[in-house]
């Protein structure tokens, strides 16, 4: 038998780069999980059965990762330091530190990995840091191939573009080394000569994500009915109220939207749109009062009406949720519409009354899991908060 992989999870979060691999279909063992945050590792235990290291990854030694003779290393290292919204301080943010430190263990190890795959924001490619890394890799024998994909390109109607450096330690080559040293905007070709994929409908240029790609609608990762039930051939496209066209800008926040969203202090048991306690109730009704409980506050709909991006259950797109999703409401991620009085994107920008009657709730957690790919069995231990979960 072909031995498998032996793999390290660095920054391990709650285990989406563990369900990637899994997904991939990729013969290896993940044999130890590494993350300083509590509260991930009991999501990631509670799934995987096996907590993660908990600790800081900069104390590692290059002693402690030979002992676990890994073949592979999964890295998705913090976002901030590169992040539109944040100060892209880059390498000099002290939370890009532990990813450089970790590299430069390499060329001290007796048992070096093999291959590298990392994940990152869009902005990691133009970082200090990115730089660092394409100088340590190259150092100690690596051969790298970088990509900016978003799900958009995958089907899923989710406009989420990331970074992903995919690196061979020689003698080892990757099968199209006419790829190597390139950032690469569309997915490698035993991707897309699937044929899910159409092949002139999966290009990613210049952060603008080709419209009209053919995702499925978003209905389809939808956890439970909604009262809103569309025409089976109406193939709307979300769209931002904020300027009409773009999903990117919306995932910029202003402090202003911060300050003013309206949005009460606590949603954790609170029906958002009237301020009622939801009671837990059983059978038939709990999926309605549970979906109630994802309603956007009226006052949020006056405050910020035509700034939300709303999408519909049968849009092909819908922006990347933040961290500030169910506390605010512009920037933060999309909203669904699930009001049975509209089934297509108005013409034109909807007044305030329209806009109510849209029966406008945030996606639900689970719905969120979804539209990252994470599998049906995937699940929240019960003392995880709803911001913790968007976290
Ligand atoms: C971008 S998230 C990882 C997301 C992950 N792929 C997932 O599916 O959840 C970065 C993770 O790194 C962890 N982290 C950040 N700095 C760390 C450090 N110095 N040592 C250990 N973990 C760290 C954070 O707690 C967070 O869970």
């Amino acid at each position: 038998m072909e031995e498998s992989w032996r793999i390290l999870e660095f920054y391990s979060g709650i285990g989406g780069m563990r369900y990637s691999l899994m997904r991939a279909g990729i013969r290896g063992v993940v044999v130890e999980a590494f993350d300083i945050n509590d509260k991930a590792n009991d999501v990631y235990e509670h799934n995987f059965g096996h907590r993660p290291f908990q600790g800081n990854i900069q104390t590692l030694t290059a002693i402690d990762l030979d002992k676990y003779g890994a073949h592979a290393w999964l890295l998705s290292p913090p976002c901030q330091p590169y992040t539109r919204q944040g100060l892209q301080k880059g390498s000099a943010d002290a939370r890009a530190v532990s990813f450089i430190k970790i590299l430069e263990l390499i060329p001290h190890m007796l048992h070096p990995p093999l291959l590298l795959f990392m994940e990152n924001v869009v902005g990691f490619e133009t970082s200090n840091t990115h730089k660092q890394m394409i100088k340590v890799l190259t150092r100690v024998g690596f051969v790298t191939q970088e990509y900016i994909l978003s799900p958009l390109q995958f089907k899923v109607p989710y406009s989420r573009p990331r970074y992903f450096c995919l690196a061979k330690r020689k003698p080892l080559s990757f099968q199209h080394p006419s790829c190597n040293n390139q950032l690469l905007r569309t997915p490698p070709s035993h991707l897309t000569s699937s044929s899910t994929i159409p092949k002139d409908r999966h290009h990613f240029s210049d952060g603008q994500e080709e419209f009209g790609i053919s995702c499925e609608p978003i209905r389809n990762f939808l956890e439970a009915q909604t009262s809103y039930n569309p025409q089976p051939e109406y193939a709307g496209v979300s769209f931002c109220l904020k300027c009409n066209v773009c999903p990117a800008n919306c995932e910029k926040n202003t402090d202003d939207a911060l300050v003013n969203s309206g949005a009460p202090q606590d949603i954790e048991n609170t029906n958002i749109r009237t301020g009622n306690i939801v009671e837990e109730v059983e059978g038939a009704k709990e999926d309605k009062i549970a979906l109630d409980k994802y309603a956007v506050p009226i006052s949020s709909i006056e405050r910020w009406g035509n700034a939300m991006d709303i999408v519909y259950p049968d849009s092909k797109r819908c922006c990347c949720f933040t961290k500030s999703y169910y506390r605010y409401v512009k920037g933060t991620g999309s909203l669904l519409a699930t009001s049975e009085s509209i089934n297509s994107k108005p013409a034109k920008k909807l007044e305030i009354s329209s806009l109510k009657e849209l029966c406008l709730r945030f996606f639900t957690p689970r719905e969120v899991a979804n539209l990252h790919s994470f599998p049906a069995d995937f699940h929240f231990p019960p003392h995880i908060g709803l911001r913790q979960q968007i976290n």
